[in-house]
């Protein structure tokens, strides 16, 4: 029950509500004088029933529904839910159960060995060390008798132990007869990738989703028997995912409102807030769509609420590169982007072009990295808004200066022509890697490869005409760099959008056509 609705007192300034027929409109100013305020008594009288739905139709029925409302064309209110901060906390109380999801997720490298998993680990490895050879009666012993959860935590601990991955000395020590256990750990492997897959595609589609608040109604619930019965509010749409209700500061006794979810029942008594106050307070509720609530009966006072629908909607700062009502077209940059494939001069030999990213964003993180390209900033955004609509081809790199590491190394060549770039050491010892993916590196990695290659995974970038240069640093890796004595070396890194760029003459032949 707890994540299913919310409710909170704040302080507001006052709030103003204008209604009435035009030339004769009111104003009302909340709290104020209930039993003799006019502009008060007006909104009350003004008020017309309200009907409530009831097998799809509009119901008057006292018994069940005692109250009157003004539709939205009949007042404006200043009362704003976002100001108040109330959509942002509706918002981020919306995803308790992804948020446990991802605290409940082990980083990897820091699960805590049982002893017998850590006995595990070691009598592997001594099985495969072996000089008398393989000992595959402990290896099929532990491999066929442990959970798949424990496999792969001994996985784990394998290679972060060893520096070598299980599977790959399995497969490199067992006989043909003994490599179902390598199916196993496969299987395993294979179970983890598409967890995490899961709880990736989880985290996206909801990190992503906002909250939009339609305000709907205002209500008044007047004593001695307004009320309304046990009801769940007719969605308006698809992706309408709760209802919201702020009750104004006005003198009222009753008017619980109670809220249930599955047996379970939460009551907000807001007869208690103090309208003459210091400063008037507002109250307000929010639950999904699937509870049942009721108004208890008002016994005296008028209780006015506003309520809105809850809508789901991409928002909260996520909004690159997905459909919203952005228009990529309408960006300053897209003129200019879209002209350069016409312009004669600009590379009329195709190639790539890179931009550095303008902004400073945590791609190297363990878990943020995830909410790349989604949350791009300001230029970065628009660039990539263009890109997208402009239909070129382009991806987002990291790029890692290897100059340090070169300067020993004789003068690079590859047999490629580095015509214009050849006094460019930037352009030759940078190594590049495509998107954002976390990735671990293990020394052995660094040990066993010939810097001069570069990096599993990473790749010589080459000749790219650089439109801007990146300005941000990401920490990519720290590892133990083996000389005369080993020292901890930091590498990072920095983002990028490489863009394809066709020939001149590939470009005019689609402009034509
Ligand atoms: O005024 C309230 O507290 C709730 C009103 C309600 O449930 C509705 O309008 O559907
Ligand atoms: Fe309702």
């Amino acid at each position: 029950m707890p994540t299913q609705a919310f409710n909170q007192t704040i302080r507001t300034k006052p709030v103003t509500i204008r209604y009435g027929p035009s030339g004769r409109g009111q104003i009302l100013s909340l709290p104020t004088e209930t039993t003799s305020d006019p502009a008060f008594l007006n909104l009350i009288s003004t008020c017309e029933p309200a009907s409530f739905g009831f097998e799809g139709r509009d119901v008057f029925d006292e018994q069940y529904r005692k109250a009157t409302k003004l539709d939205i064309t009949e007042f404006c209110s200043s009362f704003c839910p976002y100001e108040t901060g109330i959509i942002d906390i509706v918002t981020q109380l919306l995803m308790p159960s992804v948020k446990h999801e991802i605290a409940k997720r082990p980083a990897h490298g820091t699960e805590v060995l049982s002893a017998q998993l850590a006995e595990d680990v070691r009598a592997l490895f001594v099985a495969t060390e072996n000089y008398t050879g393989v000992d595959t009666m402990t290896l099929t012993k532990i491999i066929t008798s442990r959970s798949n959860e424990d496999l792969l935590t001994i996985m784990r601990a394998y290679e972060q132990r060893y520096q070598r991955e299980l599977g790959r000395v399995l497969q490199q020590k067992l006989q043909r007869d003994d490599m179902f256990m390598l199916d196993i750990l496969a299987q395993v492997l294979i179970e983890d990738r598409a967890k995490q897959r899961e709880i990736e595609r989880k985290i996206k589609s909801t990190t992503g989703m906002g909250i939009r608040a339609e305000l709907y109604k205002l209500n008044v619930y007047s004593g001695p028997s307004g009320r309304f019965r046990a009801h769940v509010d007719t969605p308006r749409s698809e992706t309408q995912i709760g209802s919201l209700v702020v009750c104004l500061p006005s003198e009222f006794e009753g008017g619980v409102l109670s809220v249930s979810h599955q047996g379970n029942t939460v009551q907000f008594d807001w007869s208690a807030s103090s309208p003459g106050g210091q400063q008037p307070s507002i109250q307000w509720a929010a639950f999904y769509s699937d509870c049942s609530h009721e108004v208890q009966e008002v016994t005296a006072g008028h209780r006015i609420t506003l309520t809105y629908n809850l809508y789901a909607s991409r928002g909260s700062g996520l909004l690159a590169g997905t459909k919203h009502s952005l228009d990529a077209i309408n960006l300053p940059i897209f003129r200019p982007l879209m002209n350069l494939p016409g312009s004669r001069s600009f590379m009329p030999s195709g190639g790539r072009m890179a931009i550095g990213l303008a902004h400073a964003y945590p791609y190297t993180h363990d878990t943020l990295h995830r909410s790349m390209p989604e949350t791009l900033k300001g230029a970065d955004m628009m660039l990539y808004e263009a890109l997208l609509a402009s239909g070129l081809g382009f991806e987002f790199i990291r790029i890692m200066d290897f100059s340090d590491e070169l300067d020993n190394f004789e003068e690079y060549s590859d047999g490629k022509d580095m015509d214009d770039s050849e006094e460019d050491p930037f352009e030759k010892n940078v190594f590049y890697r495509s998107g954002f993916e976390s990735m671990q590196v293990l020394d052995s990695m660094i040990e066993r490869s010939d810097i001069n290659q570069g990096l599993p995974g990473w790749t010589r970038l080459g000749h790219v005409k650089w439109i801007r240069r990146p300005r941000d640093l990401q920490l990519e890796m720290a590892y133990l760099a083996y000389g005369n004595e080993a020292n901890m070396t930091t590498k990072y890194s920095s983002a990028a959008i490489i863009v394809n760029v066709p020939s001149l003459q590939h470009r005019l032949q689609v402009l034509d056509g």
